[in-house]
């Protein structure tokens, strides 16, 4: 039932079928009854991060608004889950706590070269510990996401939702009726199907094993591929990454992968490229094999494993939620097929975040949420804008990016001035850290705007945040140029590279009729 403020601003969708063809969405607030019709303006299926944005935005703004979601668990499945979702309790949080464990490692190696020396009876870690204290840091931001939807008036109710009909939540066996539905569901890791894919983990068991492993491989060449490969590896495992690319970090700009993966030898991974995962069995003493295909046929094995991480990509959580029968057009991988309001082709279902699969990151769910909550609750048709979005690979070393890749950019504007440089950043030169940094501004060349910034080396991401409005507020060249560096900081290097380390030109193809 429609209460108080929610009463006055009930939703009406004027024009349901505009909005496919691109033009506005027409969603008018209006002060007529539904109350009999509706328990609610808003029904979000999902409490991941797009999920509870939307839906808190959206009680902000006047709607009626329940969201559920599945019991709490550290790792997921069909019937576990939690208020937070995966950035929280099986993503973005706990991975970066795992780099930030992992550092120290790295510090406690590298201090030497600054007078610190080991106490003599060595350096200890206790996983357990950090797992506790992970585990518990996990379960106060659960509890906080749940004050957050509390405090803004959402209901939350627990359980597995399903969609019934256009207007219509199931959630364990019980009927709510609503105008509209949000469905963020998020996704799900994705196991190769191969022999022996059942003794893999994939990154929700990686983030919570009893112990580290000391060699493990791991399946992928993806962010989380590498995010997880150097985690272990500074934790002192000896780690094999398994990619089927020449490179890893397919998407990224070529010259910052070959950079990476020329850091991450460096690092101590072990990298095998242009191999294909075949199967996984189990030794005599428990441990793991792994037989992957060269591409000249042969085969190479992998033996005393650990652990073998399947960090092979994702899948949207769209099985079983009723959304082809209440027939809403899902693509090839079961994503939500949405228009630019991320709005489905059923005028009162809404879809965001990983779902969608657009682009998998957290601060894009967030937008998209925040996009559906004005268009639905506010009568603001707003839509999301993908230009300009930065991300960041937590690896050893990260990497940072925002706009263009000089690939993307020669295609699509064709002349180019690339800026690069590379350096030994002053922390190696004293610690004894072989890694180094490199930069790269990929410029416009008639225009002179920054299409694109890259950098792969210590504090990218900390580096990029900045760079990225820049970029996206179209800063020039010339302007970057004018800005005064901070001294002695790597990101200065970002101001101060003055000459075009290469042109790009693009030569028409002479054509013969
Ligand atoms: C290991 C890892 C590391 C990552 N690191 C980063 C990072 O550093 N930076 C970054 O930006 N992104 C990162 N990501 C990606 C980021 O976590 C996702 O893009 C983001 O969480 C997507 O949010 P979402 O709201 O779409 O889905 P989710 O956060 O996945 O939320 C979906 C929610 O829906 C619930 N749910 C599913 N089905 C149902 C149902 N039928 N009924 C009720 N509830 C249901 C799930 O339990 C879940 O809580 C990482 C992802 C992983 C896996
Ligand atoms: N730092 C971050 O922002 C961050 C961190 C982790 C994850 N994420 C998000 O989560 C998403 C999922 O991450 P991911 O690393 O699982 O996916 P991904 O798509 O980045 O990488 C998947 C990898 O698996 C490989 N692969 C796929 N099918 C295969 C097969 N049949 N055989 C062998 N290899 C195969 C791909 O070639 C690729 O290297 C990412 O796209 C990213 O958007 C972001």
């Amino acid at each position: 039932m429609l209460t108080g403020v929610a009463t006055r601003r009930c939703l009406q969708v004027a024009n349901p079928g505009r909005v496919n063809r691109g033009l506005c969405t027409r969603v008018t607030a209006t002060a007529s009854a539904s109350v009999g019709d509706f328990d609610f303006d808003l029904f979000t299926i999902g409490a991941g991060s797009g999920g509870v944005r939307g839906s808190r935005f959206a009680a902000s703004y006047g709607a009626k608004v329940a969201v559920c979601e599945l019991p709490f668990d550290y790792v997921s499945s069909e019937t576990r889950g939690g208020v937070g979702g995966t950035c929280v309790l099986r993503g973005c949080v706990p991975k970066k706590l795992m780099v930030y464990a992992s550092e120290y490692a790295d510090d406690f190696r590298h201090a030497g070269g600054f007078g610190w020396s080991v106490p003599s009876d060595g350096l200890r870690h206790s996983w357990t510990s950090f797992i506790e204290a992970k585990r518990k840091e996990l379960q106060r931001l659960n509890g906080a996401y749940k004050n957050t939807l509390n405090n803004a008036k959402v209901t939350l109710i627990e359980g597995r939702g399903r969609v019934v009909d256009p207007h219509t939540v199931e959630v364990d066996g019980k009927h709510y009726r609503t105008k509209n539905i949000l469905i963020a569901v998020g996704g799900r890791p994705s196991k190769l199907d191969i022999p022996g894919a059942d003794l893999c983990i994939t990154s929700d068991e990686a983030l919570e094993l009893p112990e580290c492993p000391r060699k493990v491989a791991v399946l992928g060449g993806g962010y989380i591929a590498v995010e997880f490969s150097g985690i272990f590896a500074r934790m002192g495992a000896e780690v094999h990454t398994v990619f089927r690319q020449p490179l890893p970090l397919r998407g990224f700009d070529g010259e910052v992968r070959k950079f990476a993966a020329d850091q991450y030898t460096a690092a101590g991974l072990t990298l095998h490229s242009e191999v294909t995962p075949q199967s996984v069995s189990r030794q005599m003493d428990g441990r793991l094999s792994l037989v992957v295909a060269r591409k000249d046929g042969s085969s190479e094995v992998l033996t005393d494993l650990d652990q073998v991480l399947m960090a092979t990509g994702r899948v949207p959580n769209t099985h079983g939620l009723g959304l082809a029968e209440a027939g809403v057009a899902l693509g090839r991988k079961g994503q939500v097929l949405v228009d630019e309001y991320c709005r489905s082709n059923v005028p009162s279902i809404w879809a965001v975040g990983d779902v969608i699969d657009r682009i998998q990151l957290t601060p894009v769910a967030l937008m998209e949420g925040m996009a559906v909550a004005k268009t639905v609750a506010l009568d603001n048709p707003t839509k999301p804008d993908y230009w300009a979005v930065p991300s960041a690979v937590f690896s050893n070393p990260e990497i940072a990016t925002v706009g263009y890749t000089e690939e993307a950019a020669a295609e699509k504007f064709g002349d180019l001035d690339i800026y690069t440089t590379s350096f030994r950043p002053m922390r190696n030169t004293v610690s004894g850290s072989p890694l180094r940094t490199f930069m790269k501004a990929v410029v416009d060349a008639t225009s002179q705007k920054v299409l694109g910034m890259h950098m792969v080396g210590a504090e990218a991401a900390e580096i990029m945040q900045g760079f990225a409005v820049a970029v996206k507020m179209g800063v020039t060249k010339a302007q970057l140029d004018s800005v005064v560096g901070i001294h002695p900081s790597a990101a200065e290097e970002f101001v101060t590279m003055r000459s075009v380390s290469r042109q790009v030109r693009h030569v028409p193809v002479a054509t013969t009729v």
